[in-house]
C-alpha cells in the first residue's frame, strides 16, 4: 500500500527495527509526560481559516542564515543513522537535498562529515554536544567548516542524558559495528556496552559530556569558527534573552523530543515567550512532535521560522532508506502546501498568530 502520511512509515519502521532500537527511537525520559505533551499541544490547537484569498500559487520557500530552502521543514540532529539503514546519514543527506530541506547532522553521526557533505546537495548544519575533550570538539568544528557545513548547533539541554527507562530496561547499547566515526574511538567505547540498569548512551554521556557548560563558554566556540552558532534546547524567555545578548545567530525551541527533562513544557507552548523575548531578526526554530503540515503551519504562525523533524525522518529511513526519507519530506511538504491554501495564507509570511485560535 502506498504511504499517504508519515504514520504509514511509522508502522513500516516498527516492523523492521529490533524492539530495543524501536524503544530507543520512540521513547522519552521518565514517565514520558513531555513526550506526550509535545503532541497534545499540536492536537489541541486550532487554525482560523480565511476565505476568498487567491491561493492559486502557494510558496513555502525561505532563506535561513543565508541559505535558501524549499521548505521550512528540516531534519533534526539524531545520532547514529546507521541504526536505521546501512547507508546512514548519506542516505538522509541525499533525501534532504532532493527536498530542498535543511539537514542538521549529529556529532554522533555514523558516517564521516566528509561523506555526508559529499552526498548533500543542500545546506548542512552540524550539531555539537559540549564534550569534556575540548580538543576533539575544536578539531570537529574545523573539519565541519572545511567541508562546507554552514552552521554549528550546540545542544544545551543535555548536560547529562535524561532517565530513559525503556533504554535502561533493555540495556540498550549501540551495536559495535555502528560507530560515531567523527570522534576518536577511545571517546566512544561506553556507547557500545550497557551497565546494569543503564544504557550505553547514558553511560557514554556521563563520561564524555561536560556539565560545566555556561554562557561564558560560547566565546570559546566563537573563537574557533566563523560559522553561525545556533542553540538547541531553549524553552524560556530568560534563556532566549541571554542567547540574544550573547550574539547567538538562531535558537531552536526544543525539549529534545521529550527525551531530557520529563515534565518540561511542550515546545508549542514555549514558542510564544521565546519569540517575544528575541529580536525579530533572530530566527527561532522549533522541534518536538511536529508530524503533519498543519503542525508546521501552527508553529510558523506562532513565530517559528522553520521546524525540525526527528522521529518521522527515522521512520522513513528505516522503512526505505533515502527514498523513505524523501517521501516523508515530500508528504509533509504537500500537507503544508494544502494547509497554506485552505487556510487562505499562501505564503509563509502570511502566517501570523491571528491564524491560530487563542
Ligand atoms: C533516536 C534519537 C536520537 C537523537 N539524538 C540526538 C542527538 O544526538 N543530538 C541532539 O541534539 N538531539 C538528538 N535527538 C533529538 C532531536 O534532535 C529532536 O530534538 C527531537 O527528536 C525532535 O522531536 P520529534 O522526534 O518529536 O520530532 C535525538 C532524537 C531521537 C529520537
Ligand atoms: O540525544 C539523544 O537523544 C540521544 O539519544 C543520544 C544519542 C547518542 C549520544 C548522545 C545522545
Amino acid at each position: 500500500m502506498e504511504a499517504l502520511e508519515p504514520a504509514d512509515f511509522e508502522r513500516a519502521a516498527r516492523a523492521r527495527l529490533p524492539a530495543e532500537t524501536w524503544d530507543f527511537v520512540q521513547g522519552g525520559s521518565g514517565a514520558e509526560r513531555t513526550l506526550a505533551a509535545n503532541r497534545a499541544q499540536f492536537e489541541q490547537a486550532r487554525l482560523r481559516p480565511r476565505t476568498m484569498v487567491d491561493v492559486s500559487t502557494t510558496d513555502q520557500r525561505l532563506t535561513l542564515l543565508g541559505s535558501p530552502l524549499s521548505t521550512p521543514i528540516g531534519i533534526a540532529p539524531v545520532a547514529y543513522h546507521q541504526l536505521f539503514h546501512p547507508e546512514g546519514e548519506t542516505a538522509t543527506a541525499r533525501a534532504a537535498g532532493r527536498a530542498g530541506a535543511l539537514m542538521v547532522a549529529g556529532i554522533f553521526a555514523s558516517r564521516t562529515l566528509e561523506s555526508i557533505a559529499e552526498a548533500a546537495t543542500g545546506p548542512l548544519w552540524l550539531q555539537l554536544y559540549w564534550l569534556r575533550r575540548r580538543d576533539a570538539l575544536a578539531a570537529l568544528v574545523e573539519r565541519a567548516e572545511a567541508v562546507g557545513f554552514r552552521a554549528l548547533v550546540l545542544t544545551v539541554d543535555a548536560p547529562r542524558i535524561g532517565r530513559r527507562l525503556r533504554d535502561a530496561r533493555n540495556g540498550f547499547a549501540v551495536p559495535a559495528h555502528i560507530r560515531a566515526v567523527n570522534l576518536d574511538p577511545s571517546l566512544m567505547a561506553a556507547s557500545h556496552r550497557a551497565d546494569a540498569g543503564s544504557s550505553g548512551i547514558a553511560d557514554h554521556a556521563k563520561e564524555q559530556f561536560d556539565p560545566t557548560l555556561t554562557w561564558a563558554d560560547l566565546a570559546w566556540l566563537r573563537e574557533r569558527s566563523s560559522l553561525p552558532i545556533v542553540l538547541k534546547g531553549i524553552l524560556t524567555a530568560e534563556d532566549a534573552r541571554l542567547a540574544a545578548e550573547h550574539g547567538v545567530d538562531a535558537v531552536v525551541v526544543s525539549n529534545h523530543g521529550g527525551r531530557q527533562l520529563d515534565g518540561a513544557l511542550p515546545t508549542l507552548s514555549a514558542l510564544p515567550e521565546v519569540v517575544a523575548a528575541t529580536p525579530p531578526d533572530l530566527p527561532v526554530l522549533l522541534d518536538g512532535g511536529v508530524r503533519t503540515g498543519t503542525d508546521v503551519a501552527l508553529a510558523v504562525a506562532l513565530g517559528a521560522r522553520a521546524v525540525l523533524i526527528g522521529r518521522p525522518i527515522l521512520w522513513g529511513l528505516a522503512a526505505d532508506g533515502e527514498n523513505g526519507v524523501a517521501r516523508v519530506l515530500d508528504l509533509l511538504k504537500t500537507e503544508l502546501d494544502d494547509t497554506l491554501a485552505l487556510l487562505g495564507r499562501p505564503r509563509l509570511a502570511d502566517l501570523d498568530p491571528t491564524a491560530v485560535v487563542r
